[in-house]
């Protein structure tokens, strides 16, 4: 079932269906989500009646971004819970749907802690919290991308006090993948808001296009000046000396300060370091894992060939059959990285008392655990 809705000239960052809501009966219980494969031609709600499907749209890339999926995950634990089905099972289930963003695990916890504690008052109860702390990490999350935005912001005004900004971005980090307006592309939106923003530049970020297809349909309605490139022209533009920043979201950084994103964040790191701009990575304290020791412990997952062998599923662009590598992440190792903008401050990586410290002053502190998965 999906409504598709043409996709108006607005001018407004946001789309107009939002990228997840909760539906109540009648029309529910469903996760709905705005489904992200079909940007920007169209914006479809998908409804997810069901765990399995919501699995199949986290899979697919429907819904995708590490702060939505942690929300997701938790809406996902609340949908089992409604509908009377096995609410460990699917959570487990929703948890282990893709490996490397942590925030799914921490938000599928969070709603399964909340169902557990309460099931001594029965199942209504127990479905209704875990249907309140889904809303509760919704919440969270869009305070924590203001918060990202005000510091990041911030930063931006150290490193260049005259404004002026161009910067360089890579897949997608804004209102699609936020409850607020996301992680670097919040920032982004905030330096535009004041007027301090001279460029965007949008990585198409292949192989799934999520730069071309996302950054730019969020870039363009919101009236900001921005290019997209071909992830491969990167290395010309620092050349010319028009990167002043590069500012990228994470999936999940290890204690050791090591970020993954997105595969093509790595080779921006290093770029960056050659040509001596500041590489920035700005992600909500969900996304810190201090469990993973260190980047190599990071599960890179690893994606279909066919979505590097053809364009959209239907184009060929390699011969039939070719082999093809395809990380959906990569790892930035700490010192590559300037600075981590969370919502409680900026920290320098490579200072690891710094990163644990800020994660043990959050108020999610005491909520975490493990490697994001289930804990209990
Ligand atoms: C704020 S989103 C940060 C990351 O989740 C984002 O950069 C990213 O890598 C998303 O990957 P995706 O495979 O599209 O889910």
């Amino acid at each position: 079932m999906a409504e598709r809705h043409e996709v108006p000239e607005t001018g407004a960052a946001a789309p107009v269906v939002p990228s997840l809501r909760w539906a109540d009966p009648p029309e529910g219980p469903a996760v709905v989500l705005l489904d992200q494969t079909r940007l920007p031609a169209e914006e479809t709600e998908l409804i997810c009646a069901d765990v399995p499907q919501l699995v199949r749209a986290i899979r697919t890339l429907a819904v995708r971004g590490a702060p939505l999926l942690g929300i997701a995950g938790a809406y996902g634990v609340a949908l089992a819970a409604a509908r009377g089905d096995d609410v460990p099972a699917a959570a487990e289930e929703l948890a282990h749907a893709r490996p490397t963003a942590v925030n799914l695990g921490y938000g599928v916890r969070r709603a399964a802690g909340a169902h557990r504690a309460a099931s001594g008052a029965g199942p209504a109860a127990a479905a209704a919290a875990a249907l309140a702390e889904a809303r509760a990490v919704h919440a969270e999350d869009a305070e924590a991308s203001a918060r990202m935005a005000r510091h990041g912001l911030a930063l931006l005004g150290e490193l260049r006090p005259g404004g002026g900004h161009r910067i360089l971005t890579h897949c997608n980090t804004g209102a699609l993948v936020s409850g607020g307006e996301g992680t670097a592309l919040a920032v982004v939106l905030a330096a535009h808001r004041q007027g301090a923003l001279r460029r965007l530049w949008v990585d198409e970020t292949r192989p799934l296009l999520q730069g071309a297809r996302l950054t730019a349909y969020e870039a363009g309605r919101a009236g900001m000046p921005y290019t997209v490139l071909a992830d491969g022209a990167a290395g010309s533009l620092f050349a010319a000396g028009e990167v002043d920043a590069v500012l990228i979201g994470a999936d999940r950084i290890a204690a050791d300060g090591s970020v993954a994103n997105k595969v093509g964040s790595y080779p921006l790191a290093v770029l960056a370091r050659h040509h001596g701009v500041p590489f920035v990575v700005v992600a909500p304290l969900s996304t810190v894992d201090p469990a993973t020791e260190r980047g190599a412990d990071i599960a890179v997952e690893q994606r279909p060939a066919g979505e590097v062998t053809e364009i959209s599923g239907t184009l060929p662009v390699a011969p039939a059959g070719a082999p093809a590598y395809n990380p959906a992440f990569d790892v930035t190792p700490a010192e590559l990285v300037t600075a981590i903008v969370t919502e409680a401050g900026v920290v320098s990586p490579v200072n690891r008392d710094g990163l644990a410290k800020l994660c043990s002053t959050s108020r999610w502190s005491t909520s975490r655990s493990g490697n994001g998965m289930m804990a209990e």
